[in-house]
């Protein structure tokens, strides 16, 4: 894929997006949000790389390929990463255990699984967008930082100056793409709860449309906008049981009464941002809207990469070495210029997660890929020039 001087994210004229310096220039990416905050474009510019590191090696293993396979299968191995670390590393943080097993989350150890069923939609719930997946809202940070290589040295930005703005990674042809991303993956993310940070709450996007506003506000409104369901009817529809009076909700009670008239006028969003989870993951009521949806698009993706389809799965030992080699302390590690990371990026390093050298970590085994018709595809003369095979 396309990349800027600095093995950055493409740029287009013009754009989107907020130009700190007369150098910024608008990143070009899946989703045009990409630039809403340094961290999220940083995330875009990982998977770039990633593909782009992939895709060289399964050029230099299968030379006949043309650049459209090598695009593709490239795509449906990143796909496969993607899903693999979504639901066995990082879903376990985000619900509770029992939603893990109620609604079959977690891939198989080894091997295809056959999940498919055309009955089942996969397409968005509105309320598990407007309420349960805007919970990340509550962990965001005060600062987008930096942190030199001693881990010691930190360079703080505030959130609210770099809101919709490539800068921070931009700069001097993407220099501080490795001190970001060391920030990024040590410094633990805030407790989910009802509370935000002043950056997001009283200044959001206060530098283009001053004197800004506020996220909650915004997920609030938007709920209503679009007739999501209140959070008691959720408890219901989850087999929780009703609140019947604002002191269900304990100390908050007060609080909630002053602003709703009955409680079955409480917002979805604020409801299910007020119950505690597990180790810190989300209350029941977003477990519940979160494990319906994640099974849907589990349950009802045609292409889930543990399908054994024989028209486009993996080989047995390709889907192996996906499940057993994805990680995204290695993927962060190897396209950001890391030396060490933790082994789960998902958890800040202690002695149980330890750090290890970043080729330590386990790889993809892309020999596995490699298309024993090629060579003599390219070279029918015979003459060998295989590095694997000679
Ligand atoms: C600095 C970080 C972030 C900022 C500034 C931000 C900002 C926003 C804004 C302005 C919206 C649109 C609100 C509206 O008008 O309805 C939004 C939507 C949303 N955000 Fe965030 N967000 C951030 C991080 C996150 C995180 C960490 C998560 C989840 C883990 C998240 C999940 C969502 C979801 C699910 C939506 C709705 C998307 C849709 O329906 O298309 N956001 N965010």
């Amino acid at each position: 894929m396309k990349t800027d001087p600095g093995n950055l994210l493409p740029t287009q004229n013009g754009g989107n997006c907020l130009k700190l310096s007369k150098r910024d220039r608008c990143p070009l990416a899946g989703d045009r949000r990409n630039n809403e905050a340094p961290n999220l474009g940083l995330n875009h510019l990982l998977f770039v790389r990633e593909h782009n590191r992939l895709s060289m090696k399964l050029h230099e293993l299968n030379p006949c390929w043309s650049n459209e396979k090598v695009f593709q299968e490239t795509r449906r191995i990143i796909i496969a990463q993607v899903q693999h670390i979504t639901y066995n590393h990082f879903l376990p943080l985000v619900v509770d255990h029992d939603t893990m097993g109620r609604y079959n989350l977690y891939s198989k150890t080894n091997g295809f699984d056959h999940v498919y069923d055309d009955s089942v939609d996969a397409s968005i719930l509105n309320s598990f967008g407007i309420a349960p997946w805007r919970y990340g809202h509550s962990q965001i940070m005060a600062e987008q930082s930096e942190l030199k290589d001693d881990y010691k040295t930190l360079f703080k930005h505030k959130i609210e100056d770099n809101l919709q703005s490539p800068h921070l990674w931009q700069r001097s042809y993407g220099k501080h793409v490795t001190s970001l991303s060391r920030w990024l993956a040590t410094e633990p993310a805030l407790k989910i709860d009802n509370f935000l940070v002043e950056g997001i709450r009283d200044k959001l996007f206060f530098i283009t449309t001053p004197p800004g506003s506020d996220l909650y506000s915004l997920n609030i409104q938007r709920g209503r906008d679009q007739g999501v369901p209140a959070y008691n009817e959720w408890r219901k529809f989850c087999g929780l049981r009703k609140y019947r009076s604002f002191d269900d909700f304990e100390k908050f009670g007060s609080n909630l009464a002053a602003g709703y008239e009955t409680v079955d006028d409480v917002d979805l969003f604020i409801g299910g941002l007020l119950e505690e989870g597990e180790n810190g993951s989300v209350g029941p009521t977003f477990s519940c809207i979160i494990g319906i949806q994640f099974q849907r698009f589990k349950v009802g993706d045609r292409y889930w990469y543990e399908s054994a389809d024989p028209d486009f799965a993996f080989t047995k030992d390709q889907l192996n070495s996906i499940k057993s080699a994805s990680s995204l302390s290695k993927i962060y590690c190897t396209n950001f210029g890391l030396n060490e990371i933790q082994d789960d990026i998902f958890k800040i390093p202690c002695s149980k997660n330890s750090l290890s050298y970043c080729r330590d970590l386990p790889d993809l085994d892309l020999y596995l890929w490699k298309d024993k018709t090629c060579a003599w595809t390219t070279h029918p003369s015979g003459s060998c020039n295989d590095p694997i095979d000679c």
